[in-house]
């Protein structure tokens, strides 16, 4: 079942593995619309989609089940482990340049490959696969052990013991692959000159010999075509009989696994899905993966306070899963305040999504009657505990226990730069703080990239006031002087009676307005500024 909204990281999560297309989508899954993409320089034949699985699985190859070592923790994206001879050809590097590019503080580069995989393949015809979060990004190579075309078959029976799987689900696995990936790839001449020649295809520059003839689409071709004998994978029918791995492993048990998938469509789709997300889910021992990521039914995103003199800006958007404007009918939400008091808006329309292959359709509403990108006004003092959300009269509002906000602190639009150029603290980022609250620490993150390119969050305190600045009855300001380059694009976080909290929105200091435009200091909040 779903996770309980407000949860940062399973929210995060629930969004990049749900939000494929349209609003509020991610950028990922248009990187293989339509499945043949291939991002890298003009060449043809090859797709986006089939390196990211292929990556996924070399990845993981390295998993020992002997020594819990290795596994789906994105280690192929070092030179140490990229650069072996097991990891011929471009295929990882082009898909970290994306996969990396999608990363964030909730979305580390591991989680993020193994969705790229799962995005690829349900998006080109294949299953829904189960998706959890939570790997680790390793900072050292592991032991090398990704099967090799030239390998003979006793060796890739031992190399697939130790990722952990029978012979049964080694001749699956690649041929899930091949269906995947051997129908959405190929072998090329480049990195494996003696297992494919140069086809001379003006189609096909990188003279690619597919695994099947539907090469971007998940389909069970690959069993089918091996089965009848009319297969043109070059690991089963290639000129040098040495690299015909597949066709030793799909025979190790006299054909009787691929005649199975050939017979029936439906076991070979089924078998892929669970060892593919058995595949992304292989982790190095001791890391924790979250519970399979489900789509929440009624999900507000984006949901950010905002204190403009003595009104808090309420703005966000819900999604609203699996259904279209039409049924959504008149939506709207309703919300309990500090005072005991109630509000009551409907939603704009803001635009439709779609998932998996244009399986689940959804809609978004933002919070305002007139446009999806406006706000709600709520009065500062009365401030807001929860919403509950009035979809074509019907209250969703999780039995009662309705959507909790925290408005305990917020940005405050009083924050300002100085100068770019001028001063050591060119800004000074304003947070107002609700006085019946008391933070251990409210504090600035910044978003950073460490030294591996894990994304991290780098935190600067900003200083308790010594005196209580009022902002209006109910919040005083907590300010930070802070140079832009330090502190960079920012959200907020405070610690409150042992809970860490954080807001949503990233803000780019440098789109702060100018202090000198009516502002005069921290000590005078708000002057000037329009409601
Ligand atoms: C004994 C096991 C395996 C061997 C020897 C093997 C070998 C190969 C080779 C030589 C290529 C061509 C790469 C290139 O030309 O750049 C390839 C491609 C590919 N492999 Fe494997 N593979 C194995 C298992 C798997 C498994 C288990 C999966 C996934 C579940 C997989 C997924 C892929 C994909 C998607 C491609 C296509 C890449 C593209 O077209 O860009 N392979 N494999």
């Amino acid at each position: 079942s779903p996770h309980i909204w407000p949860s940062p990281k399973l929210d995060a999560l629930e969004s990049a593995r749900f939000d494929q297309f349209g609003f509020n989508a991610g950028i990922m899954p248009g990187f293989i619309q339509p499945c043949d993409s291939f991002l890298f320089a003009d060449d043809t034949g090859r797709s986006n989609a089939a390196d990211w699985i292929r990556t996924a699985y070399h990845d993981m190859a390295t998993h020992s089940t002997t020594d819990g070592t290795g596994g789906l923790d994105a280690s192929i994206r070092l030179d140490a482990e990229m650069d072996r001879p097991e990891n011929a050809g471009d295929g990882f590097r082009n898909t970290f340049i994306i996969v990396s590019g999608v990363t964030n503080r909730y979305l580390g580069i591991a989680d993020a490959l193994a969705l790229a995989a799962v995005v690829a393949i349900e998006n080109c015809g294949g299953p829904e696969i189960a998706y959890r979060g939570g790997r680790i990004d390793a900072i050292e190579a592991n032991t090398p052990g990704v099967p090799e075309p030239q390998q003979d078959l006793r060796s890739h029976i031992a190399s697939f013991a130790r990722q952990g799987c029978t012979q049964t689900e080694m001749i699956s696995l690649v041929a899930c692959g091949r269906v995947s990936l051997h129908s959405f790839g190929g072998v090329q001449h480049d990195p494996f000159p003696n297992i494919v020649d140069e086809l001379n295809d003006p189609e096909n520059t990188d003279d690619i010999a597919h695994f099947d003839t539907t090469f971007v689409h998940f389909d069970n071709n690959v069993a089918t075509e091996y089965i009848s004998g009319t297969t043109q994978n070059p690991l089963v029918v290639g000129f040098n009989d040495t690299t015909n791995s597949d066709k030793r492993i799909f025979g190790n048990d006299g054909n009787a696994t691929m005649r199975s998938f050939a017979d029936s469509p439906s076991l070979f789709t089924s078998t892929c899905a669970e060892l593919f997300a058995r595949m992304i889910d292989t982790v190095p021992s001791g890391v924790q993966l979250t519970d399979v990521i489900t789509p929440l039914p009624v999900k507000p995103d984006n949901v950010e306070l905002t204190m403009v003199n003595d009104t808090i800006r309420l703005s966000g958007q819900v999604r609203l899963w699996n259904t279209d404007q039409a049924s959504a009918g008149t939506v709207g939400v309703l919300w309990d305040d500090h005072l005991g008091g109630q509000g009551n808006t409907t939603f704009a329309f803001a635009g439709t999504a779609s998932s998996i292959g244009g399986k689940y359709n959804s809609v978004w509403y933002g919070f305002n009657a007139i446009t999806p990108f406006g706000f709600i006004g709520l009065d500062a003092a009365a401030g807001i505990e929860r919403f509950r959300f009035v979809v074509n009269g019907k209250l969703e509002d999780r039995e009662g226990v309705g959507f909790e906000v925290q408005d305990a602190y917020m940005f405050s639009l009083t924050s300002c730069l100085y100068s770019l150029n001028g001063g050591e603290d060119p800004l000074r980022l304003d947070v107002a703080v609700r006085n019946d609250v008391n933070p251990t620490r409210i504090y600035a993150e910044s978003l950073v990239f460490d030294g591996f390119g894990r994304p991290t969050i780098a935190e600067t305190d900003i200083p308790r006031p010594d005196q209580p600045v009022a902002i209006n009855a109910a919040y005083s300001l907590w300010s930070l002087n802070a140079s832009a380059i330090d502190l960079g694009d920012v959200t907020i976080g405070a610690e409150i009676d042992g809970k860490r909290y954080s807001t949503v929105q990233r803000r780019s200091v440098l789109l702060f307005p100018s202090c000198d435009g009516g502002i005069s200091g921290p000590t005078q909040p708000g002057q000037g500024l329009e409601l």
